[in-house]
């Protein structure tokens, strides 16, 4: 049974900061589908980008993997010979539950998870590598490092999937889109209390950059191509190709 995200449900005298703790983990599909717009097109788009992008011999990285959705989405479309998949995340209960789930299905590619920091993880001979919805979370000063990592260890013709909220230089933008992404997470039955207390938990963890800035990183560490190919309100995803 699926449970549901209640943790900002009731008032709350001090709104910590977030983290992907136990309770977390434990309703994590339920919070992501009602508070990402676009989550599940953007799963199935991993499988597909899998299917065309993954070369034999290399390695795919799933950083930031969660329960593992994006490696799962990897693993089942994935049409290259001798690839496997590193699955990486530094919160031991999202793990437990990613093996569980990774567990449940057969499959020839393996999967090797790892709990570790992305930033100090080594990334080699990848044709593929997804941060779905995880560089947010990263502090902005160790983002160039970490994505001229992900370049460096990127076989040519390699892809970066990069999964973001995003925030736009133009105010009237930005605050309607935030207002339809509070409008989504109403319609799909959070409260004024838990949109608040939410806010409050992710405002100083969570660091959206701009389209814009994401893509003059890019072209400074030297991906030759990129773009986003998916947006629904302030949240969307990017592909930049080595
Ligand atoms: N430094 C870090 N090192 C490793 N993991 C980290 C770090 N910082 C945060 N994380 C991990 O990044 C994940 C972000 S969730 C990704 C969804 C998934 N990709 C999905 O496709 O379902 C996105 C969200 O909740 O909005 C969490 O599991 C953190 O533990
Ligand atoms: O819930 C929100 O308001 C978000 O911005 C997305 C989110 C989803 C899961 C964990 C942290 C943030």
């Amino acid at each position: 049974m699926q449970q549901r995200d209640q943790i900002f449900s009731a008032p709350l005298d001090q709104i910590g900061d977030f983290t992907f703790d136990e309770r977390v983990a434990e309703v994590f599909p339920d919070m992501i589908k009602r508070s990402v717009p676009g989550y599940s097109n953007i799963i199935s788009a991993i499988g597909m980008m899998t299917a065309r992008y993954a070369q034999d011999n290399t390695q795919l990285y799933d950083l930031g993997c969660s329960l593992g959705a994006a490696t799962m989405a990897m693993r089942r479309n994935v049409q290259a010979s001798n690839c496997n998949i590193v699955a990486i995340d530094n919160s031991q209960a999202m793990l437990e539950r990613c093996e569980r789930h990774l567990s449940a299905y057969k499959s020839n590619t393996p999967v090797q998870v790892l709990c570790d920091d992305i930033c100090a993880a080594k990334i080699n001979n990848a044709s593929i590598v997804v941060l779905n919805f995880t560089l947010q979370f990263i502090p902005p000063a160790k983002r160039q490092a970490l994505l001229t990592k992900i370049y460096d260890g990127l076989v040519p013709g390699g892809i970066l999937i990069l999964s973001e909220k995003f925030c736009f230089s133009d105010d009237k933008i930005n605050d309607l889109l935030i207002n339809l992404h509070e409008d989504f997470k109403r319609a799909n039955g959070y409260s004024e209390l838990e949109i608040s207390q939410k806010r409050s938990a992710i405002e100083d963890v969570m660091r959206p950059d701009s389209i814009e800035t994401h893509l003059n990183r890019f072209k400074e560490i030297g991906f030759s191509s990129a773009n986003s190919w998916f947006q629904c309100f302030n949240f969307g995803s990017m592909v930049a190709i080595k």
